[in-house]
């Protein structure tokens, strides 16, 4: 008898490689997305919510309710609450939005038609506690791009660490430069102070950090092949693609691109697709290494305590499977 599928939450910031993991999760027999949750990061939040609904049309999986996130970090949102109590008057904020990745609409700068659909009255995180209490240990969150989310779910309910099954994230930098800047990836700079939470809650967390998923590349020549199938996922998202490609031959001089998301997506489809350790990580929150990610494998035993002391312990990917990562993905889309 085949395994029930595992129930996945998307916590995301469409976003182009977000674009392809929705998607693939879709066409994931092993995996049922019983929700989208968004973020900032690629794009703002209220972009990132259109951007869910959007896929979701085109997808024509409407049934699958999208909670809309927070705005803002943790700090800000904290300041912002202490703030509207004295004065209530909006401020700017200062959030970093990568949009010279994939485009002012986030997906390409193809400017589709507002989607037709609406997001829950819940915010993110009542929805991630919710289905977390509703389903105890069965529940998987993919989080695809800053952290604030899962923090306030955190915050909004202690119990929430032990109710969910497992955190698949797609953040980090470990032992490798950050792609924000030599210290940090772009999800943990997006909030370190919501990352360091989240890695020390003692939640069965899976980190799968760019040391990983820049082994994962989708060459010019696949895409090419993405394009002269028929499969409409593989058509929308070559559509989608350009801008991203040409992201990467700027940045890093490439003829490809880095399959982020999908392979945090995939992480959770298959777990053995890729291979872990496991320590304590702590986030840097200030200074110029803000963001940087530390893992701790517990070898030593030191003899003073450390901020690393006590802390539970998380997964860590090292090795990833980038060829199997690659066909799945390919097939996967091809194949819709
Ligand atoms: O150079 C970059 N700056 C900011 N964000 C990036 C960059 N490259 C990729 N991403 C986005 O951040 C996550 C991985 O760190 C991915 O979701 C990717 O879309």
């Amino acid at each position: 008898m085949a395994a029930e599928p595992k129930k996945i939450i998307i916590d995301t910031d469409p976003g182009i490689d977000d674009a392809m993991a929705i998607l693939l999760a879709l066409r994931s027999p092993e995996v049922e997305v019983i929700g989208l949750t968004t973020i900032y990061g690629n794009v703002y939040t209220t972009l990132a919510t259109r951007n869910a609904l959007h896929l979701l049309e085109v997808a024509g999986r409407t049934d699958i309710p999208v909670a809309e996130g927070s705005h803002v970090t943790l700090t800000f949102r904290e300041f912002f609450l202490f703030m509207a109590s004295l004065f209530p008057v909006k401020k700017g904020t200062k959030l970093r939005i990568a949009d010279f990745v994939h485009g002012a609409d986030g997906l390409g700068n193809q400017n589709f038609d507002p989607p037709k659909g609406k997001p829950l009255e819940q915010s993110a995180a009542a929805f991630l506690v919710e289905q977390a209490k509703l389903h105890p240990g069965k529940v998987t969150v993919v989080a695809l791009g800053p952290l604030t989310n899962i923090a306030l779910a955190i915050e909004l309910d202690p119990e929430f660490c032990k109710n969910i099954g497992q955190i698949v994230l797609l953040g980090g930098a470990f032992s490798v430069n950050g792609n924000v800047n030599p210290a940090a990836e772009a999800n943990i700079f997006g909030d370190p102070d919501a990352a360091d939470i989240v890695f020390t809650c003692g939640a069965d967390i899976l980190a799968v950090g760019i040391n990983v998923t820049h082994q994962v590349v989708l060459t010019d020549a696949e895409r090419d092949k993405l394009i002269q199938s028929n499969g409409k996922f593989a058509q929308y998202l070559c559509k989608i693609l350009e801008v991203y490609f040409s992201y990467h031959h700027e940045a890093y001089s490439m003829r490809g691109v880095y399959l982020h998301d999908p392979t945090a997506l995939l992480a959770a489809v298959n777990p053995s697709l890729l291979t872990y350790t496991e320590g304590a990580v702590r986030v840097q929150r200030t200074g110029i290494t803000r963001g940087l990610t530390l893992l701790y494998n517990k070898q030593k035993s030191f003899g003073e305590v450390t901020e690393w002391t006590d802390k539970p312990t998380v997964k860590v990917a090292v090795t990833v499977d980038a060829p199997t990562v690659v066909k799945l993905l390919m097939e996967r889309l091809m194949e819709s």
